[in-house]
């Protein structure tokens, strides 16, 4: 057959949920049906594309792990090479789904459509969501206009960029949302496009998924009212390389917390300065003399998503100026 040959690679998730009952929207086991079952499940699919599908894991996002993303993403990088893949579609759990959407998006070399896609409730639930959300997902990664636009997310009848998007809801199907908006819409089939990224990502990134066989240990701490060293200290003692702080309002910093990160900056650890607020991005300079301490600011990036870049930045560089030039470009 002519139509495009779009590869579904399984990882698990609510989309592969199972639920007691129908009316179980939320009480439910992620990660128990077969991506084959999936498939089976929705005949549509053979009218957009010639689709196959392949198990790479069968767990709930919350518990993926840094090789997880490594396997996953080296993965995605080989089939891309192959003449015979047109487009790869990724279920995934919604829990950390943003997160290996920007890994990949900064780190697999290809101008074919790579979507991720996922559910809030499972298959079994009533007005499940992961059916059309996986229709749309196959759609958009046959489509050619949907190449060179970074990796992608289909959730909602939405395509968000895989770098903006969060998750910003953990109970309603409209779940996922970018402070600077969806990049398009999908309805019936079609692809509607209203804007492009402009940040850069994989064949304009730097990194390549390729040449990282490991990423070094980063960590998160978050700042809040009354918040004590404990975490900050703990952390630094573990042997990290970078700590994200997801820090109040403008990714403020505790009075008494400034000595402690500047310690751990002396230390040799990376400090990158985020805000735990969802929305907006953290100004240099301001809240807190980052050219004085030799801080990074994350951006428009939530700490999350700061964590997996400063990740694959350290494989490349430890230069504070360098890791801000990267936070600034992608
Ligand atoms: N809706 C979901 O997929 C949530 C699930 N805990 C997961 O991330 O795997």
């Amino acid at each position: 057959q002519s139509l495009p040959n779009v590869v579904i690679l399984a990882t698990g998730g609510t989309i592969a949920g199972a639920g007691a009952s129908a009316v179980n929207s939320a009480t439910y086991s992620a990660a128990k049906v077969p991506v084959d079952k999936l498939i089976a499940g929705l005949p549509e699919l053979s009218k957009v594309a010639n689709v196959r599908g392949e198990q790479v894991f069968q767990v709930a996002s919350e518990s993926l792990t840094n090789d997880n993303l490594l396997t996953l993403a080296k993965r995605v990088s080989a089939l891309s090479k192959q003449p015979d893949v047109d487009g790869i579609v990724i279920t995934h759990g919604t829990d950390t789904l943003e997160e290996t959407a920007y890994f990949l998006t900064l780190t697999v070399h290809t101008a074919k459509p790579i979507i991720l896609v996922g559910s809030m409730r499972p298959g079994t639930a009533l007005s499940a969501d992961g059916a059309l959300n996986l229709f749309n997902a196959v759609n958009v990664a046959a489509s050619k206009d949907a190449g060179g636009r970074g990796v992608l997310v289909t959730m909602n009848d939405e395509i968000q960029s895989g770098r903006d998007v969060s998750k910003t809801v953990n109970i309603k199907t409209e779940a996922f949302k970018s402070q600077w908006g969806p990049l398009g819409m999908i309805v019936e089939g079609r692809n509607y496009w209203f804007r492009a990224p402009v940040k850069r990502h994989t064949m304009q990134s730097e990194f390549d998924i390729d040449s990282i066989d490991a990423l070094p240990p980063v960590e998160i701490a978050l700042g809040y009212e009354g918040v004590a060293p404990t975490a900050i200290n703990a952390l630094a003692a573990s042997g990290i390389k970078a700590l994200v702080h997801a820090g109040t309002g403008n990714g403020s910093v505790a009075d008494r917390i400034v000595p402690v990160l500047q310690k751990v900056r002396a230390d040799g650890i990376l400090v990158i300065r985020s805000s735990r607020v969802p929305d907006g991005f953290v100004i240099r300079n301001a809240e807190q003399p980052d050219d004085k301490y030799d801080w990074v600011v994350a951006h428009d990036m939530r700490p999350q998503k700061a964590r997996i870049l400063t990740m694959v930045a350290l494989t490349k560089t430890k230069d504070t100026k360098e890791l801000q030039r990267i936070f600034w470009e992608y």
